[in-house]
């Protein structure tokens, strides 16, 4: 997506559409799985009611009763995932109030919306060009009279796996397999890859956690229309959604994928990040925020926050029943292809292709990415040599570089492909002793977790 100027689209929207509402929520559990609705209103013929289902076929008849005698949790959880997927639909016109009129929240819940959806919105608002401040482009005003209050459960050991159908949640997936421990795979809106990683981990339809989201189509004719629209934090809305999944399932933990790298900012200098609800600062809030406002009882982490991007594709690149199915591409994503042109596919070529080798890493992904002249200014952005990193779930710049230094460590100049030929690297930016051991102290992966990432890396 193109920077574009929406600077006085921004301003005549606001204008027009003063206040938006989010009127309402329910959830519903019935023989078929678990319903549920939001309901969200900009004006006069601008209602959204995006819903979410969750089918029981997966769900331990124990578990589901559990949480049937938590009306309490289970409405708290459902109202709080309306407050994440109102961001979407707020977006349209980004309206200066938004009014919340299910329930209650306190001044420091206000606080922490609004800290998320001016971070989460960052690219959004850098890319549409608004100059926007985090304390006036929006008020938030709760009018529910009912207040939820964090409350204690009971949940199994089990650990819920999200799965992106990239290499990240493979290697979270595989490493808790192989150290025996109770889990399973978690999905949103399965799909091609999703589905394939999970079947070649071994898992059937059966024991795969889903989730059916579904987006209002009338934003998506407001999108037509030309109303606002860009990145919205993903990986929050997902986090809301997985308290949901690991009540209805009973498996208390849940290990999300988020490497270390995801902390570093898109735009240098700045907070603007495209990953910024993958990062380290979102996880803590969320786990701060799941506590004191929703329950103590669930354990939300990244099992791969204490290693970096090559440390990752280094056990990947070991586990190859993956090696087929895997699409790590977002544009390829409803196709399950690799789309060959984005900064991902790139991406994913440096970071593979010194340990999985560059023909491999090429016949992996269909594209021979090091050798199309035309990545050139995405490898500039990816390298550092250009201004900014690409908008996309890329490693940091030290570790494409510490990639590509590999890479020219590896081969004879004649060797080399394209891409590779002119790069020099950029001095300082990349370390030639990588510590492959080495483990980020920056993360609340539980310690006997902790071991199982220390043997992958021996
Ligand atoms: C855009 C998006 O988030 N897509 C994810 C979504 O796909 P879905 O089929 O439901 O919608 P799209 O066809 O992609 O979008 C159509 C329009 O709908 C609006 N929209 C969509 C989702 C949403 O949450 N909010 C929205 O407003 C928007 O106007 C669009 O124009 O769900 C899928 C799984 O359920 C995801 O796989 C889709 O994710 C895309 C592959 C994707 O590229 N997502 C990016 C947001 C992305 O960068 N994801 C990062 C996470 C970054 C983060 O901060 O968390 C990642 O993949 O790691
Ligand atoms: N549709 C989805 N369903 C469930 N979890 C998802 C989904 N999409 C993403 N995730 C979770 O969000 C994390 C971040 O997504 P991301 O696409 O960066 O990772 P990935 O697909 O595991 O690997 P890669 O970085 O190679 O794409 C994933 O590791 C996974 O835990």
């Amino acid at each position: 997506m193109q920077k574009s100027d929406h600077s006085e689209l921004f301003l005549r929207l606001r204008e027009e559409f003063p206040v938006f509402e989010y009127q309402h929520f329910s959830v519903e559990v019935t023989p078929e799985g678990v319903y549920m609705e939001f309901v969200f209103n900009l004006g006069p013929g601008y209602t959204f009611r995006p819903t979410a289902f969750i089918p029981v076929r997966n769900l331990q008849p124990e578990s589901l009763d559990y949480a049937i005698n938590q009306p309490g949790l289970l409405n708290n959880i459902a109202f709080n995932i309306g407050m994440i997927e109102l961001i979407s639909y707020w977006k349209a016109s980004c309206a200066p109030v938004i009014r919340v009129k299910p329930a209650f929240l306190t001044s420091e819940q206000v606080q922490w919306w609004k800290k998320l959806y001016y971070n989460g919105m960052g690219e959004f608002f850098y890319m549409n060009s608004l100059s926007v401040d985090a304390v006036s482009f929006v008020e938030i005003i709760p009018e529910g009279t009912d207040q939820f209050r964090s409350f204690p459960v009971n949940l199994s050991e089990g650990i819920l796996v999200p799965l992106g159908g990239g290499k990240d949640s493979v290697v979270t997936l595989e490493l808790l397999k192989q150290g025996n421990r109770n889990i399973m795979p978690l999905i949103m809106n399965p799909r091609g890859a999703t589905v394939h990683s999970a079947t070649a981990g071994g898992f059937t339809n059966d024991n795969i956690f889903t989730i059916q989201r579904n987006i209002d189509p009338l934003l998506l004719k407001l999108n037509e229309q030309g109303f606002l629209n860009g990145h919205t934090p993903f990986s929050a809305m997902l986090a809301f959604y997985t308290l949901m999944a690991a009540l209805l399932s009973g498996y208390r933990h849940i290990a999300l994928s988020n490497e270390s790298s995801a902390n570093e900012a898109t735009v240098p200098g700045t907070k603007i990040n495209h990953q910024y609800s993958k990062s380290f600062e979102f996880e803590s809030a969320f786990r701060d925020y799941c506590s004191n406002y929703i329950s103590p009882g669930f354990n939300y982490f990244s099992f791969l926050r204490p290693l970096g991007e090559l440390q990752i594709a280094k056990i990947f690149s070991g586990l190859k029943q993956y090696h087929k199915v895997f699409r790590s591409c977002n544009a390829g994503s409803k196709t399950d292809s690799w789309c060959g042109k984005c900064p991902k596919c790139l991406f994913t070529s440096i970071i593979l292709s010194p340990f999985a080798g560059i023909r491999k890493t090429a016949r992996m992904l269909g594209h021979d990415m090091l050798n199309d002249p035309e990545m050139q200014d995405t490898f500039d952005e990816l390298c550092g040599i250009a201004e900014n990193k690409p908008f996309e779930c890329v490693g940091t710049i030290d570790e494409v570089n510490n990639a590509l230094q590999m890479m020219l460590q590896q081969h004879r100049p004649e060797e080399l492909p394209l891409l590779l030929e002119r790069y020099e690297g950029i001095r300082g930016r990349f370390n030639p002793e990588v510590n492959f051991s080495a483990l980020n102290s920056e993360h609340c992966v539980p310690p006997k977790l902790l071991n199982l990432l220390k043997e992958a890396l021996q």
